[in-house]
């Protein structure tokens, strides 16, 4: 079977791909990893053997190995028809997925300073496409579109009016098309429509954000400027007193070193000293490491905080719906959230938590429980997939009749 449709999701370390055929149904999916270093590699989907990527690999160097091995595997033709791109920030400009254009590379580029994470290495990966694929439709996807839907209540910061009339600065908000998909998703597996279901979201992977999504809109998030507010995550602090800069530069730290530190070296990885890893915090806690069960402690607390504080917004939950890797694998993590959340009425029956060794999908709470708390593996791919083939078809100005 031949691919439709390709995906490319490139971080600062790792790629990921995904291919869709014409029915958007997935047929393959990729992960290089370590890129950049001695030992990067590739894995394709049900395929034990890595594939080899030579040392310092670049992205367009990653990818060609990739591709060739789809290719000679029968699943991707010379080129597929739609490419499309996770890219995280799209500031103010972008409100909506778009074909990608030189103005709109310019664009990418304009935002990228409020996501230096992330913006830059998924331009690297659209560069390195245009250039293998010139003549396929590409298109990218924005982390922060969903949440254009946001009240100014909500995505403004009570700071000078004119920071955000002259710098644009107010919460954007993240991780969009994972919250799109699990507004759809468990409309659908309520029997609701998404324009009728309101539900809090939590995306717990490396990055961490929760949404609070009314009648299918975005009405407030986590994230903010940029990726680094709200949850405690991998390597980010999140919310942090604004005044630690102001005290940190005293000591001689300065303002961006103090960023690089609240992006890399904080949240899991800073309280534990060891890893940003859930499942490797979670297996040191067990054996009575203290810092890995205090991080573990901060992490599940934040995130109890941010389920209350997301129900301001709300006037009717459908569903708590946990996602990302550690959302979707992990009991124990669900468990000590909700055990914060006992007087807001969100109660787990355990066995439906903790079957299948922590993986879970569908309902986890316990019949007494006020609101029903769900977990749901998220599909970013599948939406940047749809969103891809669907601007591709469309037809530009030049070739409306
Ligand atoms: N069984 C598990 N228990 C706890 N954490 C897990 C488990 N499986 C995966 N995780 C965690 O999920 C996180 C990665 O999430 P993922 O969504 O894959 O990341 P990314 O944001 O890179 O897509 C890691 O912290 C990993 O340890
Ligand atoms: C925006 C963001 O945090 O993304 P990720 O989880 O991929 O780091
Ligand atoms: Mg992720």
């Amino acid at each position: 079977m031949q691919a439709n449709t390709l995906v490319v999701n490139c971080g600062s370390s790792s790629i990921k791909l995904a291919l869709f055929d014409h029915q958007e149904q997935k047929i393959s999916s990729a992960l290089v990893e370590r890129l950049n270093t001695a030992d990067a590699f590739a894995r394709i989907e049900g395929i034990d053997a890595p594939l080899a990527i030579e040392p310092e690999a670049r992205y367009e160097q990653a990818l060609k190995v990739v591709l060739s091995a789809f290719e000679e595997l029968g699943l991707l033709d010379s080129a597929p028809s739609a490419i499309g791109h996770r890219v995280v920030h799209g500031g103010e400009t972008f409100r909506e997925a778009v074909l990608i254009d030189d103005d709109v590379i310019e664009g990418i580029q304009a935002c990228s300073g409020l996501a230096p994470l992330h913006n830059p290495v998924n331009l690297a990966g659209i560069e390195a496409m245009r250039k293998l694929y010139p003549r396929v439709p590409q298109v990218a996807v924005f982390d922060t579109a969903f949440h254009q839907t946001l009240p100014p209540k909500a995505y403004m910061y009570a700071v000078p009016e004119s920071y955000y009339r002259d710098w644009a600065v107010r919460r954007y908000g993240f991780h969009g098309t994972s919250h799109y998909f699990m507004s759809r998703e468990t409309a659908r597996r309520l029997d609701r429509t998404p324009a009728t279901t309101s539900l809090i979201s939590a995306h717990l992977g490396n990055g961490c954000s929760i949404t609070a999504i009314r009648d299918g809109l975005s009405v407030d998030t986590s994230m903010g400027l940029t990726p680094l507010e709200g949850l405690v995550m991998g390597t980010r602090s999140g919310d942090v007193d604004p005044g630690l800069f102001d005290y940190l530069d005293g000591k001689g730290i300065t303002a961006a070193a103090l960023n690089d530190v609240l992006n890399q070296q904080s949240g899991l990885l800073g309280l534990s000293g060891q890893t940003n890893d859930m499942r490797t915090l979670c297996d040191l806690a067990d054996h009575g490491h203290e810092p890995s069960r205090l991080a573990i402690d901060v992490f599940c607390f934040r995130l109890a905080r941010y389920i209350g504080a997301m129900m301001a917004s709300l006037n009717r939950i459908d569903a708590l719906v946990f996602t990302g890797g550690i959302g979707e694998n992990s009991s124990r993590i669900r468990e000590q959230t909700c055990n914060h959340l006992g007087l807001l009425g969100f109660e787990l029956e355990a066995d439906l938590n903790s079957a299948h060794g922590g993986f879970s999908d569908g309902i986890i709470s316990s019949p007494e429980s006020r609101f029903p708390v769900m977990v749901i593996p998220t599909n970013e791919e599948l939406v940047i997939a749809s969103e891809a083939k669907r601007l591709a078809e469309t037809p530009t100005p030049s070739e409306r009749p």
